[in-house]
């Protein structure tokens, strides 16, 4: 329990004198809760040897300065609780978020989405919810019951052991309670994490569900999911019910004993009849917060784990650590024997590859050749197993992760927008852009017209993954974005897609418009680009397996050849016109 209580302090990070202020709050609440005892105590006096009016002003007194006090320290102790909660959380969310931006490309392919997202949003959502709380209800059970314990100690030895008797026992019910919830709330936790994955997945491939008319079988998984999900709950609370009313039991037996040993040692002359009374009337006080804490404390280990899963993703080693903040002298790209791996899956053996700045290279190839992964290798999202990419003669991996990626702008084929206005899904290759910039890469991209006939204008916030928007204006909006970014260099996946006749030309003029004066790497389909490259490399077999220009390729026979002329239809690979 400890164990638990010092996970949910440490992830308070920035607001523990928060979370200690809830607790400093919770446990005044205790004392002001003792002044209620003491008016009985007097009130008490007052009926058995005359009540006096200093008795009577006396106890009103304790009552009214207990109560208000209750009151402020309930409202200080919630407030700070909600607010830690909150607070730890936002940060803890920013910086999974910060640090998953330098976490090897790997990290995304070990972990599912479902996985990533479930820590992100539930896993932190519960902890967000519960933890302080938890912790808070429960240190402040222990300490209420431990003050009224020494206070009985002050009134009978005898029922301060009681007292001492029924912490005793509630500790034993209570520590089996968290062994036994240990395994169970890893189960849970899991079982929460593929729901969400099945939900994702569910909701990401609805068009696929829809124009296959799958509805009836492909929610098959998330319905799995939910089930399993529904055992898991279920399971964590036949487990906890028998323990908590055995907490509970354990608990109201010790508060009934007091009562009949209180009347017993009356009776025998060993106690008087005011002491008496208040311990018969105390006896239903006396655990009534312990009683809460052992409510909550089944879900401390919910909580820790909860804690231990983002603690997990926060302690990934990332990519940036020995980074330096690296000007390239030039934009000259170099691949030194670079061979790369996914897991078992060999993709380069040993290639070396030159691009001098401001020349184009395109990449050709067959499909899962490599030609994305190459790209990949110099972006550094992932890090080459052996050998050296360098840039203006410095390896990658000396430059920190943000410096390098200044660099470089990136159109992917699949284009990511966010759901947001147009105008900020351009601005989101340079955030600081005035909306003239925007618009004049939006020009340059062959944006601006399409835009100009939406409905708002630059303002119209686009669906999730630009849903609203047709490939082709995705596309360019994707452009005009690595052009406001104005990096050195370029890579691009172009299109094989969404480019109909019409967007082809306003297509083409983007692309012009982006790589004007930059280095490029393309991964091309289109024969013009091919045909205009300073240099072309063909990847096969893990292989460069031929490189030079259209002209000394065209006349070799091999693989380029062969495509030009589309004979190799059967390897996914073709060059459109
Ligand atoms: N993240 C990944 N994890 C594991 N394997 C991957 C990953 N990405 C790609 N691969 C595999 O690596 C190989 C090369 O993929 P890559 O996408 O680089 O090929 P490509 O030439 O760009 O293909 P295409 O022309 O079809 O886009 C493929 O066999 C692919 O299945």
């Amino acid at each position: 329990m400890l164990t638990a209580l010092r996970k949910i302090y440490d992830f308070a990070g920035n607001w523990q004198g928060v979370l200690k202020k809830s607790v400093a709050f919770s446990l005044l609440h205790s004392i002001f809760d003792m002044f209620q005892i003491a008016a009985l105590f007097l009130i008490l006096i007052g009926l058995t040897e005359g009540m006096t009016l200093q008795i009577i002003v006396f106890t009103l007194l304790l009552l009214i300065i207990g109560i208000l006090g209750k009151i402020y320290c309930s409202y200080i102790s919630d407030f700070s609780q909600t607010k830690v909660g909150y607070y730890m959380c936002a940060e803890k969310r920013i910086h999974v978020g910060d640090r998953m931006k330098y976490m090897p490309m790997g990290y995304f392919n070990d972990h599912s989405l479902g996985k990533l997202t479930s820590a992100v949003t539930t896993t932190i959502g519960d902890v967000e919810n519960n933890a302080p709380s938890v912790l808070i209800t429960v240190v402040h059970g222990f300490v209420h019951v431990v003050v009224i314990t020494i206070v009985m100690f002050f009134f009978d030895w005898r029922i301060g052991s009681l007292c001492c008797l029924g912490i005793l026992l509630f500790l034993v019910c209570n520590s089996m309670m968290q062994k036994k919830s240990q395994k169970i709330s890893l189960e849970r936790q899991r079982a929460q994490e593929d729901l969400v994955g099945a939900t994702l997945e569910y909701i990401q491939g609805m068009n696929i569900v829809k124009s296959f008319n799958l509805g009836g079988n492909s929610n098959q998984k998330m319905k799995q999911a939910i089930e399993e999900s529904r055992v898991r709950n279920t399971k964590l609370e036949t487990v906890f019910i028998p323990y908590g009313a055995a907490q509970q039991f354990v608990l109201r037996l010790i508060s009934v004993s007091i009562m009949f040993c209180s009347i017993l040692f009356y009776l025998q002359g060993s106690m008087t009849l005011v002491y008496c009374l208040l311990m018969c009337v105390a006896s239903f006080l006396i655990f009534s917060e312990l009683e809460k804490a052992g409510g909550k404390s089944f879900a401390l280990r919910l909580i820790e784990s909860s804690i231990d899963k983002i603690n997990e993703i926060d302690e990934t080693p990332i990519m940036d650590l020995s980074g330096q903040n690296i000007t390239p002298p030039n934009m000259d790209i170099e691949l030194k024997d670079v061979s790369f791996s996914y897991g078992e899956h060999q993709i380069f053996r040993c290639i070396n590859l030159s691009v001098p700045s401001r020349t184009t290279l395109a990449i050709v190839g067959p499909s899962g050749s490599g030609k994305t992964t190459l790209c990949s290798l110099i972006a550094r999202f992932w890090d080459v197993q052996s050998g050296s990419i360098t840039l203006g003669g410095t390896d990658i991996r000396d430059y920190t992760l943000d410096k390098l990626l200044s660099n470089f702008s990136i159109v992917f084929q699949n284009v990511y927008l966010f759901a947001d206005t147009i105008e900020n899904n351009i601005r989101f290759g340079k955030p600081d852009a005035s909306h003239d910039e925007v618009v004049r890469v939006a020009k340059k991209a062959c944006c601006h017209d399409f835009i100009m006939a939406l409905p708002k204008g630059y303002d119209t916030v686009i669906g999730e993954s630009g849903a609203t928007l047709s490939g082709g204006e995705k596309q360019r909006i994707s452009i005009a974005r690595a052009i406001l970014k104005d990096a050195p260099i370029v890579i691009l996946d172009e299109a094989t897609s969404s480019v109909d006749p019409e967007n082809e030309s306003d297509l083409q003029a983007a692309i012009e418009s982006l790589t004007e004066s930059k280095t490029v790497i393309t991964i091309a389909h289109r024969l013009k680009t091919v045909k205009n490259a300073d240099q072309i490399v063909v990847i096969a077999d893990g292989k460069i397996t031929q490189r030079g220009t259209h002209e000394q390729l065209k006349m070799q026979s091999g693989i380029y050849a062969d495509f030009i002329n589309i004979r190799h239809k059967t390897t996914g690979w073709k060059l459109v016109q």
